[in-house]
């Protein structure tokens, strides 16, 4: 019998379809209380994750348990764990609330479960009406609604926020936060950090089937980071200014440009009049969340699982934002006017990595995939 402590465990789990590594020797767990965003890039192996943990592909190597226990050994499973993997196939004829009871009447629930769930996702007044006519958000309420029908203790979503609209977002977030908070699992996998960004307090944060990142989104925010970035008259006169007053962390940029981390832009405009030295433009660069995000996520760091707050993600985040700031000086718009006191480069940052050929070609098997 499984553990009932609703603890989702991914333990060197890895799966290659012929040539493709689509899951690496992953692990992370899941615990109950709050509600845990898997996040990567289009390919980067979410859903075939989710798929070995449910159940519905065989790991090459390694295991999934949902309460101590794989799939399979689970029992009754929809009493344990609610899944939506994709946009699911609703027969268009069938009402949603008949649609809801044929599932009921599968997993021994009774027919008064399925008013619940029909209330819980906002469809009560919408029951009698046919599935064919609903729109796609209405669809992904309904799919959700079939995972809760077992009143499980786990919830496992494939992107659920693809087709709803803004309010249906919001209402997807509080609805998640509510069933954490009573003390349930929440797995929701979003190729989009900034959509699920208010939603989870967790993250792990997967590149070509690896774990980049686990942990609370917190310290992820914790390194995020700006610096000066300024150009003076004379570069070496303000750098030994600067370091005088004990700003150390000094980058010199090409064409005389300097990037101070850990100062405010005012305290350089001051010890630079002290110095007496003409400062010709001066920004604050900031990376925000989802740099970070696409930083993790670009395949760069060679499927290294690394802490933000360790010296090596330092170090490779300071030389993305040295050849962000390179790259901006190469753009015509920039170059044009570079004497202008305070103009601010064109912002922009690295955009997120671009699909890999094998990925564009490849089409998901509707059915009988390589398994
Ligand atoms: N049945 C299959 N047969 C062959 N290759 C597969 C199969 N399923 C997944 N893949 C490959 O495994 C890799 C991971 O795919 P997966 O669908 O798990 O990624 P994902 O992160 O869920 O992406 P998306 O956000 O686009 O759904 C991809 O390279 C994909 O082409």
């Amino acid at each position: 019998m499984h553990d009932g402590s609703g603890r989702v465990v991914v333990q060197n789990l890895t799966k290659t379809f012929g040539q493709v590594l689509a899951v690496q020797n992953l692990s992370f767990t899941v615990e109950p209380g709050s509600v845990t965003g898997f996040l990567g890039p289009n390919g980067a192996g979410k859903t075939t994750t989710l798929r070995m943990l449910l159940g519905l592909v065989t790991p090459t190597a390694g295991h999934a348990t949902i309460n101590g226990q794989p799939f399979h050994h689970l029992g009754n499973p929809a009493r344990v764990v609610g899944a939506v993997l994709e946009a699911q196939s609703f027969h268009p004829q069938r009402s949603a609330r008949n649609h809801l009871r044929v599932y009921a009447a599968a997993i021994g629930m009774p027919d008064q479960r399925v008013e619940e769930v029909l209330h819980l996702v906002g469809l009560r007044d919408a029951g009698q009406r046919s599935v064919g006519g609903f729109s796609m958000g209405m669809r992904q309420r309904l799919a959700l609604a079939t995972a809760l029908l077992g009143d499980p203790q786990v919830l496992v979503l494939d992107e659920p926020s693809n087709g709803l609209d803004p309010e249906g977002i919001v209402w997807l977030r509080t609805f998640l936060q509510g069933f954490a908070r009573q003390g349930r699992t929440v797995l929701v996998s979003s190729h989009l950090l900034s959509e699920v960004e208010q939603t989870v307090e967790q993250v792990v944060i997967l590149s070509r089937g690896q774990a980049m990142y686990y942990g609370p989104l917190d310290q992820l925010r914790k390194a995020q980071q700006s610096r000066v970035i300024v150009r003076p008259a004379d570069a070496p006169q303000l750098t030994a200014k600067l370091e005088e007053a004990g700003h150390t962390n000094i980058e010199q940029l090409p064409e005389g440009v300097l990037a101070v981390a850990g100062v405010e832009p005012e305290q350089v405009g001051d010890l630079a009049l002290e110095a007496g030295v003409a400062i010709y433009g001066m920004h604050t660069q900031q990376a925000d969340l989802e740099q970070i995000f696409f930083q993790m996520t670009s395949g760069q760091f060679s499927g290294a699982q690394l802490n933000p707050a360790s010296p090596q993600f330092q170090q490779q985040f300071q030389q993305q934002l040295h050849q962000q700031y390179q790259q901006q000086q190469m753009q015509p718009q920039y170059q044009q006017q570079p004497q202008q006191p305070y103009q601010q480069p064109p912002s922009g940052w690295p955009q997120p990595p671009a699909q890999q050929p094998e990925q564009q070609q490849w089409q998901r098997p509707q059915d009988g995939g390589q398994q």
